[in-house]
């Protein structure tokens, strides 16, 4: 498991500070863990090994644009412990967080590298792209990333960029392909499934009485796609040994009973018949079946509905484990 540490936290802790030192490291946003990333984590394990380290990568969170300018950063593709999650699976032992304050942003690139990467860390290893910068006004880049490490005897690594269709992969193109609602180019790019995680709350208690209760999700963190119907997978904490239940998940207003403003995201579970109010639920979503519709009634969208379900049945059941 990659653990999630904040970097304030080790001051308190001399032991797990003890076991970061002389670690692999790379330094980033890995917003979405895209193939990229991917790619960059890989070398960063393998980095560890080969000096006997930690294997750790490190974010500045919150997102350093919104810091520097209001409104500055993206909507995100993934939650911190999403994150580490699929770290995980890359074999990084630490997702360290840098909290970003303006002081933090302020240090020039030396004073950066000097502080956190030779002080905190006595990082042996550093592994980035072509395109890192780092320190006040993004003013250091990899040839004086160079610089800064061979003066301390540190390995640096430029990873060349995973590219899909002649073009960078990059989580702008992860977010463009989302918000368009094209899931399966965006899962493609990402290496896993893109998830919609939130707790389950209370809407107008009208699908049960069309037969198709769905769950209302609040509280999503991350980047909503464009209004449609999804084919997904739904889990939540203490689904049995991590069963995923197919699902029809609707994103978007109701135009059929006039609720015009609203984007809902509500999923109706195939399969299943039991209270999900507040719990987290999790939406890994496969692809869109539909645009959202205005109905003439209530029957014409159960038809519809009897349709979509059949729809993400056979969606779901011909999924490969990797998109
Ligand atoms: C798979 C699926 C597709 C849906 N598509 C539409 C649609 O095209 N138009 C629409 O007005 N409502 C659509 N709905 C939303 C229903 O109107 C909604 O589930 C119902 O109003 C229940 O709302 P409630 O959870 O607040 O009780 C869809 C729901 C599901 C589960
Ligand atoms: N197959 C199912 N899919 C989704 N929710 C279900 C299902 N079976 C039971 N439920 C429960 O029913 C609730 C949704 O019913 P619904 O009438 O749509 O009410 P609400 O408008 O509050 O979402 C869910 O939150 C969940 O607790």
């Amino acid at each position: 498991m990659t653990s999630l540490i904040y970097l304030s936290d080790l001051a308190g802790d001399p032991d797990l500070h003890q076991s970061l030192q002389g670690g692999a490291i790379s330094i980033g946003n890995f917003d979405g863990v895209h193939l990229g990333h991917r790619a960059l984590l890989d070398r960063v394990r393998q980095h560890a090994e080969r000096v006997g380290g930690k294997a750790i990568a490190i974010v500045m969170d919150p997102h350093p644009a919104s810091v520097l300018r209001p409104h500055g950063a993206p909507p995100k593709l993934t939650t911190l412990p999403r994150r580490a999650e699929l770290m995980s699976e890359l074999g990084i032992d630490h997702l360290l967080v840098c909290e970003a304050t303006r002081e933090f942003l302020n240090q020039t690139a030396e004073e950066f590298f000097q502080r956190l990467i030779v002080e905190q860390l006595s990082g042996k290893a550093i592994i980035e792209g072509p395109n890192f910068f780092f320190g006040r006004d993004r003013a250091g880049n990899t040839t004086r990333l160079k610089e800064l490490a061979d003066e301390r005897q540190i390995d640096v690594e430029i990873v060349v960029p995973s590219v899909r269709d002649e073009r960078l992969v990059s989580s702008s193109r992860v977010r463009e392909a989302i918000a368009s609602g094209d899931l399966p180019l965006a899962n493609q790019m990402l290496g896993s499934r893109y998830c919609l995680t939130g707790t389950v709350t209370t809407g107008e208690q009208r699908g049960r009485t069309l037969g198709f209760p769905t769950a209302n999700l609040s509280g999503v963190e991350t980047l909503i796609p464009e209004n449609g119907v999804y084919a997904a997978l739904a889990s939540w904490e203490g689904t049995v040994d991590g069963t995923c239940h197919p699902a029809a998940v609707h994103i978007g207003p109701n135009p059929t009973f006039d609720e015009r403003q609203e984007t809902k995201i509500e999923a109706h579970l195939l399969d299943y018949d039991g209270d999900l109010y507040g719990k987290m639920l999790t939406l890994t979503l496969v692809s869109q079946v539909r645009g959202v519709q205005k109905f003439a009634d209530a029957s014409a969208l159960k038809q519809q509905l009897q349709i979509d379900l059949q729809t993400v049945r056979e969606t779901v059941s011909s999924l490969p484990s990797q998109p």
